[in-house]
Formats: C-alpha cells, sequence, structure tokens
C-alpha cells in the first residue's frame, strides 16, 4: 500500500449488530486501515444493547486499526437511528439502549399519533408517522412501563450522540439523526415543545442540534487515549444519512441497503410529508432530505430461514410456487408490530430452497412495495411508469439503477432477487462498509472545508459493477401481494394471541 498523499481521517458506523471503523485518506479516498467490533442484542421481547458495550466496540475497531487511527486529524461517529440512550447525572446509561428494532412500543406510538391529531399532523409537522422504532415512542414506552428510569434520566441521546459525546465532553446531535427522532420538526428544523409535552420529556436534557458541517467538538484528553486529543470531531450522523453522503447521492437516485434492516431511500430536495407512514421524511447529513422506506426482517430473518433449513444462504431454488412473508420481528414496512413469519404454498414437491428463496422473495417485496411511494418524495426523482409493486416497468428502460449496499449486498442470492423482483437494473459498489466511509467523508469534508458528498464523489465511492434489468417477475409480486393482503387478519393478532 503506498504511502497516503493526504490527511487521515476515521469514520465510524456503530450499527446494530457492530461497530466497523475505517481509516481513510482524505485525498483519495483510499481505506488504509479498518476495524470492527461486535455488538450484543438481547433476543428476548425487545431489542437492547449496552451503550457501554458500543463505546468499548468503538475503541477495539479504532485500536484495530492500528497506528494509522491515532495520525488521524478528524474523526465521524455515524450509528443506527433511533435508539433511546438514557443517561444519569453523570453521564451513566441508565438502563441498557432501546434500539429501532424494539416494537414494544407499538401501543405508545397509536396514543402519541392520535393525541398530535392523526397521522397528517405528524407527517406535515414532523416529516413523519412515528413508528415504533422511533425515540419518541420508546421514551413514552419507557414512562410507562419503567417510570424509575425514566424519573432518573437526566439526559436523552440517540447512539452517535453518545459516542460522539463521550469523544468530545459536548452534547450534541446532527438534523439526520435529529429528524428520526420524533420530537424533532422539519417543518421547523426544531425540537417540537408540543411533542416532547405530549411525550413527557423535557427539552433540557437533549442535545444541541449541530448545523450541517459544523464541529462537534474535538477529542478531549480522557478519551481513553485510542485517538490523538485534539482530533477534530464532525456532527456524525444516523448511519442511513451517512450512507447517503458515502455514495455521494444525488436527488432521486434510489438505494437499497441489505443490512439487518432493510431500508430504501433517496436524497430528496421536497421535505417529505408521507401521511401513510410508508416513508419516513428524514432530514439528510447535509441540508436536503432523506425519504426512506425501513423494514425490520431484512437479512437477519433470511439468515434465520437459511438456518432453519440447514442451508447455505445462496443455496437457493427459483419458481416454487412457495410464498413467505419473513415478519419474523414483527414488520415496520408494512406496520405490522404484531406479525410473525408467515409460509404458504407448500406441497409434498416444495425443496428447502424454493423454501429460502421464497423468504429472499418476501423480504424484497416488503421494501420494493415502497420504492415508489419514495421516489415520488423528490419532485424531479418520479420515475415513469412506476408500479406498486417494484418501481420500473420491466426492462428498467429510462429509471436510475437501483444501488445495492449493505453486507447482503455482497450476496449473489439477494442481488439476483432484487433485480427479479424490480426489473430494474442493480449497481453494486465496491466500496464496503458505506457508512463508515459516509462519515469518513463526513470528517474529511470538515478537515477540509468541503461537501462531504462533493468529497465521497471525488473518493469515487460509487464505482462498481453494474447489472443489467431482468423480466420483472410479476407472477411473484402478484402472488406475494394477495398473500399479504389476504394474511391481514393473522398478521394484526394482537400480542397475547400469539
Ligand atoms: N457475503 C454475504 N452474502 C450475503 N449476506 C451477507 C454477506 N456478508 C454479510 N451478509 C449479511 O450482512 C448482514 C450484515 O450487514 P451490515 O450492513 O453489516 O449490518 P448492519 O445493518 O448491522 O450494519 C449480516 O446479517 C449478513 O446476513
Ligand atoms: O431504523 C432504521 C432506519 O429508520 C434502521 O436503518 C436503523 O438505522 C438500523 O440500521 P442498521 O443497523 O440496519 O444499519
Amino acid at each position: 500500500m503506498s504511502a497516503p498523499e493526504g490527511p487521515l481521517v476515521i469514520g465510524v458506523d456503530s450499527s446494530t449488530q457492530s461497530t466497523k471503523a475505517l481509516v481513510v485518506d482524505a485525498s483519495t479516498g483510499e481505506v488504509v486501515a479498518s476495524g470492527q467490533a461486535p455488538h450484543t442484542v438481547t433476543t428476548g421481547t425487545g431489542r437492547e444493547s449496552d451503550p457501554e458495550e458500543w463505546w468499548r466496540a468503538l475503541q477495539e475497531a479504532v485500536a484495530r486499526c492500528g497506528r494509522a487511527a491515532g495520525e488521524a486529524a478528524a474523526v465521524s461517529v455515524a450509528g443506527q437511528q433511533h435508539g433511546l440512550v438514557t443517561l444519569d447525572g453523570d453521564g451513566r446509561p441508565v438502563r441498557p439502549a432501546l434500539l429501532w428494532n424494539d416494537v414494544r412500543s407499538a401501543p405508545q406510538r397509536d396514543r402519541l399519533v392520535a393525541a398530535l391529531g392523526g397521522p397528517g399532523r405528524w407527517a406535515e409537522r414532523v416529516g413523519s408517522v412515528p413508528a415504533p422504532a422511533f425515540t419518541v415512542t420508546k421514551w413514552a414506552w419507557l414512562c410507562e412501563n419503567e417510570p424509575d428510569a425514566a424519573k432518573s434520566t437526566a439526559a436523552v441521546r440517540l447512539p452517535h450522540d453518545y459516542l460522539t459525546e463521550r469523544l468530545t465532553g459536548r452534547a450534541t446531535t446532527d438534523r439526520g439523526d435529529a429528524s428520526g427522532t420524533g420530537w424533532w420538526a422539519s417543518s421547523t428544523q426544531t425540537y417540537d415543545e408540543e411533542i416532547l409535552g405530549l411525550a413527557g420529556l423535557r427539552s433540557e436534557t437533549l442535545p444541541h442540534v449541530l448545523e450541517p458541517g459544523e464541529a462537534a467538538g474535538t477529542v478531549r484528553g480522557t478519551s481513553d487515549g485510542f485517538l490523538t486529543p485534539g482530533t477534530l470531531v464532525a456532527t456524525g450522523t444516523g448511519d442511513n444519512m451517512a450512507a447517503a453522503l458515502g455514495l455521494g447521492l444525488r436527488p432521486g437516485q434510489p438505494v437499497l441497503s441489505l443490512g439487518t434492516s432493510g431500508t430504501v431511500y433517496t436524497v430528496s430536495t421536497r421535505r417529505p410529508q408521507d401521511p401513510t407512514g410508508t416513508v419516513s421524511g428524514f432530514a439528510d447529513a447535509r441540508t436536503d432530505w432523506l425519504p426512506l422506506a425501513c423494514t425490520l426482517n431484512c437479512t437477519l430473518a433470511v439468515d434465520r430461514m437459511a438456518a432453519l433449513l440447514s442451508r447455505d444462504r445462496e443455496d437457493v431454488e427459483l419458481d416454487g410456487g412457495v410464498t413467505a412473508l419473513p415478519f419474523l420481528d414483527g414488520e415496520r414496512t408494512p406496520n405490522l408490530p404484531y406479525a410473525r413469519g408467515l409460509l404458504t404454498g407448500l406441497q409434498h414437491s416444495t425443496t428447502g430452497g424454493q423454501v429460502l428463496q421464497a423468504s429472499y422473495d418476501g423480504a424484497v417485496f416488503a421494501l420494493l412495495r415502497a420504492l415508489d411511494r419514495v421516489l415520488g418524495e423528490e419532485p424531479q426523482g418520479a420515475e415513469a411508469g412506476g408500479t406498486q409493486t417494484g418501481g420500473a416497468q420491466a426492462g428498467g428502460g429510462t429509471e436510475a439503477p437501483l444501488t445495492l449496499i449493505g453486507g447482503g449486498a455482497k450476496g449473489t442470492a439477494w442481488r439476483e432477487t432484487v433485480r427479479r423482483l424490480s426489473g430494474r437494473a442493480v449497481h453494486v459498489p465496491r466500496a464496503e462498509e458505506l457508512v463508515a466511509l459516509g462519515a469518513a467523508a463526513q470528517a474529511a469534508g470538515l478537515l477540509l472545508g468541503e461537501d462531504p458528498a462533493a468529497v465521497a464523489r471525488r473518493w469515487n465511492t460509487a464505482a462498481g459493477d453494474s447489472y443489467a434489468p431482468v423480466e420483472r417477475d410479476d407472477a411473484a409480486l402478484t402472488r406475494l401481494s394477495e398473500v399479504l393482503g389476504d394474511a391481514d387478519t393473522l398478521l394484526n393478532r394482537s400480542p397475547e394471541r400469539l
């Protein structure tokens, strides 16, 4: 590896399953070192992680980058969105963080939506109709179910806020991640006092929202020595906002992220306001917007099905006539918090490979159903000929290709399922860890005084392999739509009847 041409920066992705750190040459975008450390996520009725473990994992992942990490001039931390981190007066976690994929706050979500005046009011004011994934519903759940923990809470942070504050000692966040809380209003770009009142949260417990391009601070001497004191710290942001930076995404370009969560999103110049709640109207990490739909059941659900079938994740078979809706954790898109996995169409002739392929189909179908609505949020991004179940007409035509990122993008079965069910061209960047790369671009932008998306484009991070459109499998899409409709009662069964 050649000697770095420019200053080094560090990008961190503290996501659901692990922390990934990249040391990047700010001039060329070359990844000169990388490190990863796992997280523990509870698997009971809730989904929780210990913020202190995230901090240890960050230190471990950066330490695994070796000496180059100590030479970095700037760092940025991107994190899984929405997580509720509650800190006591000494900055210590009051309890484990409630994660984005914990759906226990579904009842509180329903009550909060009604209390403000219904989905339309939320969409217009906040940009999103909150899902149980949102921080505001989790806080309401905590107040009702663990009042002592709520009373002990002196500060509320998102995952990336918590880690950035451990570095700098300052309580800050950014508009991108703030837009996933449910109490930051995209209409005013401020915390919404009425919503905070409905949730019973004091605004003084929240961090300051930095402007895009501002510094969160510098690494303080007491940051356990794994980074050089005085290193610049950028705002950080949510993981999907960081990935958009990492791709240097332009308005209207659709992205499908296949990670622990599945997400479909684009950058939009128009503030999203979807009253159906399918599209969350997030802010991006710059000055635009990030209309996004998210599924709870993506790579982990399909991996679980592969394990149940004792099959390798690539060992699939097509055309089995089997239909699976792998909603093992409940589902967010569509909004089915109490759903469980559903399999139908099984016959004596059905094979394990067909069941596994059906699981991929169900997971990708749930994402593609939202694609048109996501793209419809961008004036010039609205694409001709889109349909509810997959976007473009067969053959792709003039539509922008679907950019595929996340761990699942490395898989052939995932990629081919997206091609077959979308009928669109698919582009897979060679760069991995786009979230961490986006955080690195943000750090480089702060250091060099550049737009981070322009930095990513200068680094040519989106370079990769393109796959031509194939005939869209309309029969599979129709079958999936019909099963989803016919199973509505089953998928909405209340928790006590599960
Ligand atoms: N080669 C691969 N083929 C298919 N899937 C993969 C491959 N490598 C990793 N994955 C999937 O990627 C997932 C992790 O994706 P990632 O984006 O890193 O997660 P996170 O959302 O936590 O950041 C794993 O759950 C795994 O199922
Ligand atoms: O909830 C969302 C987006 O609204 C998720 O995308 C989380 O941000 C988790 O991200 P990953 O850990 O799957 O990357």
